[in-house]
């Protein structure tokens, strides 16, 4: 197969926190970023690079990204017959930003007037206690990411203006009443109409964002551009400084053989986490039913497969490039 040039895929519209994290960590300008409704499409795309975010320090791993690296690792996909033809990512460096959030509405809109909160559900999380407290009874809406949140309050605000972008579904009830998104104040300065209201409404002001940047392999293992190197060498430079190149990311399939995998090597175990639900489970935003009631409704296949499945990252004195061990992929 001749070398592809490499493109990025992250999760858009273009003033998500993963956009400026992607702007960061591929900052040569031959490689086309490509925005993605959602973090599943950002696994899906047909690119030779991907960034999405990986954990916050207040409100936990990323599930939606976590299911679908799970999902969509080397041996997952040579496991598993019904995965043939999804991309394979292997996870090249990661990316620590610091994340403040906004609160805007339309222009001149009182805050005690608004009856809606849209962003990504991260962000509702990282400002849990604040939306407690501001807006006790306002409807909290879930979307796909904290700039689609931001365009959607625009766009009903403004429903003369055609929209930059096509804005998320808001409840009929809703739509003629005030609302307001949570998004980066970047975001929020740059599109007109819009106020900011509140600044670092976060609920622990040092708030981060871990995200990574992916690349695509073949079926051997290999990357699929030959300039991907350079570009995933590119990216390692400007954040070697935060993350060493002996940070690796493994999924082990049975979590007794974590004890086995750790005590074979002189590795320090940063983090271990894991996702009950595939992220192909649309439904609940790719999280967990909410209701124990509603758990016969994701297949019960998934439900077994994903249910044993952890990231477990890694600090090596150099890097591993094999688990040498049955079950332990390297990601
Ligand atoms: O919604 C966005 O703007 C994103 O880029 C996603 C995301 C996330 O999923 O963690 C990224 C950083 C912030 O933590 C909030 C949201």
């Amino acid at each position: 197969m001749p070398p592809r040039d490499p493109t990025c895929a992250y999760l858009g519209p273009d003033g998500s926190y993963t956009s400026q994290a992607a702007r960061q960590l591929v900052r040569l300008a031959r490689v086309a970023l490509i925005p993605c409704a959602t973090i599943a499409d950002v696994f899906a795309a047909d690119t030779t690079h991907a960034v999405v975010p990986l954990e916050n320090t207040i409100h936990g791993v990323v599930q939606e990204t976590l299911g679908c690296l799970l999902a969509s690792s080397p041996a997952a996909a040579a496991e598993e017959e019904e995965e043939e033809g999804q991309p394979r990512w292997s996870v090249s460096t990661t990316y620590d930003k610091p994340i403040q959030h906004a609160l805007v509405v339309k222009r001149g809109t009182p805050i005690e007037n608004v009856r809606w909160v849209a962003s990504h559900e991260q962000a509702l999380g990282q400002c849990q206690a604040f939306l407690g407290a501001t807006f006790p009874s306002a409807k909290i809406l879930a979307v796909s990411s904290t700039a689609l949140a931001a365009h959607t309050v625009h766009a009903y605000a403004y429903p003369d203006i055609p929209p930059v972008h096509a804005p998320a579904p808001i409840p009929d009830t809703l739509r003629d009443s005030p609302g307001a998104a949570i998004c980066s104040v970047e975001l929020a300065q740059s599109l007109s109409g819009l106020e900011i209201v509140r600044k670092s409404i976060q609920d622990v002001q040092d708030n981060h964002t871990r995200f990574m940047l992916l690349c695509r392999r073949d079926a051997t293992g290999t990357d699929t551009a030959a300039a991907a190197a350079t570009a995933t060498a590119a990216a390692a430079t400007t954040t070697a400084a935060q993350d060493p190149a002996s940070t690796c990311f493994f999924r082990i399939d049975d979590p007794r053989t974590l004890t086995a995998f750790l005590g074979r090597r002189s590795t320090t175990l940063v983090a271990v986490h894991s996702k009950a639900f595939p992220a192909s489970s649309r439904a609940n935003n790719g999280h967990p039913p909410s209701h124990p009631q509603e758990l016969h409704k994701v297949q019960a296949k998934y439900a077994e497969k994903y249910n044993k499945r952890y990231l477990v990252e890694v600090v090596a004195p150099t890097p591993l490039e094999h688990a040498d061990l049955p079950g332990v992929v390297r990601l």
